[in-house]
């Protein structure tokens, strides 16, 4: 049977005045996870917040209790230099620290960290994040081949095989765009060879699109402005989540 519906709203689109009560808010609202934006201005054209945010919207929902519960912050970090912060984000709070296939090879500014754990590589990446007692997440952008991570996913080494995979249905940097029903078969691919790998599907997920997603196997959504541009926010959960349940 396929991983259970994950519904995470992205934070990018709520109110950042009160961010810590839009958060706890959207938790109550039924969200299993909260999707947490971290964008540096170099890997993707916008920039939001680092660590310090972070630790100020903890406290604002409750730790989960068990892997991948309710109250996960999964931080999809959109850096160019993930290695450098995978400390930070977990004495702030991350629970499940998502970087991207396309900046976790060598080529990428070294940091001291870097140099001495050895990190040249998206699979030392991985086990150096479950080392420090996160989850391990990694994404592709729409230019990057789903097959490039059947060698990490299939490692004999458990360490360093990621918890979840993010297959990016717009170009990573803002909210509010349009879904990309292209990059459906790549979830396809991905949910045929592994029948139980969370499956995290991000941009432009809304009631109009998550048929399309839910269909090729994904099961963790990210909704950004379809969840906190609603009326009724937990009305559009619930319907995200019983388009991914109706599929297992
Ligand atoms: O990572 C990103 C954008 O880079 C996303 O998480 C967006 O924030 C999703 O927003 P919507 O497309 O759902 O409005």
């Amino acid at each position: 049977m396929a991983p259970a519906p994950i519904i995470a709203p992205s934070i990018l689109s709520a109110d950042f005045a009160s961010l810590g009560k839009a958060c706890s808010d959207t938790i109550a609202q039924g969200a299993d996870w909260l999707h947490v934006d971290i964008m540096d201005g170099h890997f993707v054209p916008n920039l939001t917040f680092g660590p310090p945010v972070v630790t100020m919207i903890r406290p604002h929902v409750e730790r989960p209790k068990e892997a991948f519960g309710k109250g996960t912050f999964d931080c999809h970090m959109m850096i160019a230099e993930p290695k450098k912060w995978v400390k930070d984000f977990q004495k702030a709070g991350c629970d499940l620290y998502c970087f991207h296939y396309e900046a976790a090879f060598s080529s990428n500014a070294e940091s001291p960290e870097a140099r001495t754990e050895e990190i040249t590589n998206p699979k030392a990446l991985i086990k150096y994040i479950h080392g420090l007692g996160m989850r391990a997440g990694i994404a592709i952008k729409p230019g990057t081949k789903h097959d490039v991570l059947y060698e990490i996913l299939d490692s004999e080494n458990k360490d360093e095989v990621p918890d979840m995979v993010l297959v990016m249905t717009v170009e990573p940097g803002f909210g509010g765009q349009k879904f990309m029903p292209d990059m459906m078969p790549k979830v396809e691919a991905l949910r045929k060879h592994y029948p139980e790998l969370n499956i995290e599907v991000d941009g432009g997920l809304s009631e109009k699109t998550i048929d399309v997603a839910a269909d090729a196997g994904a099961n963790v959504i990210v909704a950004g402005s379809a969840v906190f541009g609603a009326e009724d926010p937990s009305d559009v959960i619930k319907k995200l989540r019983e388009a991914v349940e109706s599929r297992r």
